[in-house]
């Protein structure tokens, strides 16, 4: 076989069945998506005769000579062989990798299927030249399908991948089609690993038009979701709280200002409640579960809050609806998974809402979070959130975890509220006991927060602390008021002091943020602190590594050390070899014999390490001189 660089961005795997062809001959069916973009074509028939499958493979392997791109054959290397295809493609229960590449020789491109992270490092330490990671949502075109595993899924392969000294390639394949394709590409990525394609079926083979089909999916491969463009132009964020509180009087300003609409698709108990909030914090609400108005609504430069408080069949079906709508359009979609943990029916609602679309932010109580994270032996007792066991610090971790996994913002409300978008994570502390006894105020507290969210896309993080802040010190306001007696009579005086904030904020009057108390949770230093005695000479032994998970990083982490060439240079090689990032401190480390200090850091810095100074790493961390540290 000859050897190919191969472009994997758009892979077409095909089908011969009647239900995609329609009386359409296959080899033209490829033809024509060839000329719209496809970068690389399987051939993948389950059910022909050898001596048919010769036929139509020497055919398409015509096609894309022409093209100069591969043909990949499914599971048959015979077939493979009898055409002098550029390679095959292997399921878990096919023939052996080892075998095959025996077979087919070094230059041949292997492929393999994988669905665990398990699967996708055997494949790589066997060879395989890429992965198909899949099944990511369910498809009709493959219903002998083992596992689906979503986005996170395949996030936790390419995590995985990004760690290894092989170097693999990584498609994503299952239901990917023009609606969903950027999503999947930029949910997927991992810290250090993107796909390097997406590979389709039916979004080409049964499309009326290939070639157009294959030319506007290879346009989004290359375009970030509408719902990331504000915050992929806006690159870097302001770290650390005092910098980000300054800029939330901005936000709530603008509010007033802008009038944003609020599209709320709620349960019946709050809907006049929240319309009400909406309406004291400058923001335009509708509440309309009708799905068949959420496109027209979806261009007015809204957001959208999908609250499952009273989820029904047809409601869900709205949602869906509704949030492709929103995404298509770029506009801010907050879910709030009401008792997602009480019932099956609920969770598999946000399993299904999950598949569907992207949600800037998540928001939900400790039950709800876990429950969306898909923590085992998890059963929440009606909607409300009840007691946790958990520590502020693994609190934290949780709303981190989920918002590093769907890259969004995730806000974990509770006695303190967690919110993180997966980098920095805040704990706020405010808030009234009066809020905890009214119906509706989890879910008003989303519509606030949506309501920043239409006005601050740049930064959603920014926009979230906002809404909290707002809300929760305005019920501190309600609270101490002197005709305040009770939940009755804050209800009406909550509305006033959200409304009496956004005005005195509107006239320049910022006195009240004075009250907030937010605290940064520093995370990843927090519980590695660990001593453990050892003989090796690198320090990535259990004990340590026990502390960066992969599946919670990958991890920055700076090294300083007393050996720079022996156990600054071993773990600072085996913490790169595991995919974290690594600084050497510079002026952090030392040698018995000074020479060795610079060869040292040369080879680090060639092994992917960043070489810096403590100074430099210090108020890299910071950011902004508005920190008090
Ligand atoms: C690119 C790519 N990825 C995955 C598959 C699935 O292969 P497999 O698991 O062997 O299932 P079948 O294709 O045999 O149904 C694939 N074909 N291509
Ligand atoms: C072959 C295969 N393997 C996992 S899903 C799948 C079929 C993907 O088809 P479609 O792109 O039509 O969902």
């Amino acid at each position: 076989m000859r050897k190919m660089s191969v472009d994997y961005s758009l892979y077409l795997v095909t089908d011969s069945a009647e239900t995609l062809l329609r009386g359409r001959d296959l080899v033209e069916v490829v033809k024509a998506a060839v000329k719209g973009g496809v970068t690389i074509v399987q051939f993948r028939d389950k059910t022909g005769e050898t001596g048919e499958l010769v036929r139509v493979a020497k055919a398409l392997h015509a096609v894309t000579k022409q093209y100069n791109i591969p043909l990949i054959v499914n599971d048959r290397i015979d077939v493979a062989l009898a055409v002098g295809a550029e390679g095959v493609h292997l399921g878990q229960d096919d023939i052996d990798l080892q075998i095959a590449r025996k077979l087919l020789g070094d230059n041949a491109i292997i492929g393999v299927s994988v669905s665990s992270v398990d699967e996708a490092v055997r494949a790589a330490k066997g060879g395989a030249n890429y992965v198909g990671i899949g099944t990511l949502f369910a498809t009709s075109t493959k219903v002998d399908t083992k596992s689906v595993i979503g986005t996170a899924g395949v996030k936790k392969v390419l995590g995985a991948l990004s760690a290894m000294d092989e170097k693999v390639s990584a498609v994503a394949i299952g239901g990917v089609n023009l609606s969903n394709v950027q999503r999947v590409i930029y949910q997927s990525k991992a810290s250090f690993k993107a796909l390097d394609g997406i590979a389709v079926v039916s979004a080409i083979i049964a499309a009326p038009d290939p070639t157009k089909a294959a030319k506007e999916l290879k346009g989004l491969t290359r375009q970030p979701p509408a719902f990331a463009v504000a915050n992929v132009q806006n690159g870097r964020k302001v770290k650390g709280y005092q910098a980000l509180i300054q800029s939330v009087p901005a936000v709530v300003k603008m509010l007033g200002q802008a009038r944003p609409l609020c599209h709320n698709m709620t349960n019946l108990v709050v809907q006049n409640f929240a319309a009400n909030v909406s309406l004291a914090i400058g923001a335009s609400p509708i509440m309309s579960s009708n799905g068949g108005e959420a496109a027209d609504l979806a261009r007015l430069k809204g957001s959208l809050v999908i609250n499952m408080g009273t989820v029904t069949p047809d409601g869900l079906e709205a949602y869906i609806v509704a949030l492709r709508a929103y995404n298509m359009h770029g506009g801010p979609v907050i879910l709030d998974p009401v008792g997602a943990g009480a019932t099956r029916t609920r969770r598999d609602a946000v399993n299904r809402l999950l598949s569907e679309g992207y949600f800037d932010m998540i928001k939900g109580n400790e039950q709800e979070i876990k429950s969306v994270l898909g923590e085992e032996n998890l059963q929440q007792n009606g909607v409300d959130s009840g007691g946790s066991a958990l520590t502020d610090n693994d609190r934290a971790r949780l709303a981190k975890k989920l918002a590093s996994r769907e890259r969004n913002v995730v806000l974990m409300t509770g006695p303190t509220d967690f919110l993180s978008d997966g980098e920095r994570t805040f704990a706020v502390n405010n808030g009234h006991e009066y809020l905890g006894k009214i119906t509706g105020s989890g879910c008003t507290l989303g519509t606030t927060v949506a309501s920043c969210l239409a006005i601050q896309r740049e930064d959603k993080l920014l926009a979230a602390l906002s809404g909290v802040l707002l809300f929760e010190i305005a019920a501190e306001h309600a609270g101490l008021r002197e005709d305040v007696k009770g939940p009755g009579t804050f209800v009406p005086a909550f509305i006033d002091e959200l409304y009496h904030i956004t005005k005195q904020t509107a006239a320049g009057n910022n006195g009240w943020l004075a009250a907030s108390k937010i605290n940064e949770m520093e995370l990843s230093l927090e519980g590695a602190v660990e001593c453990a005695d050892k003989s090796a000479f690198s320090m990535w032994v259990p004990e340590i590594q026990k502390h960066f998970k992969l599946e919670d990083g990958p991890y920055e982490i700076a090294v300083v050390g007393i050996e720079s060439h022996i156990c600054v240079t071993q773990t600072t090689i085996d913490l790169l070899a595991n995919g974290h990032k690594v600084y050497v401190l510079a002026d952090g480390v030392s040698s018995c014999n000074p020479q060795e200090v610079p060869i040292a850091l040369d080879r680090l810095r060639k092994e992917g390490a960043v070489v810096t100074t403590s100074e430099s790493f210090l108020f890299e961390c910071m950011g902004d001189a508005g920190i008090g540290e």
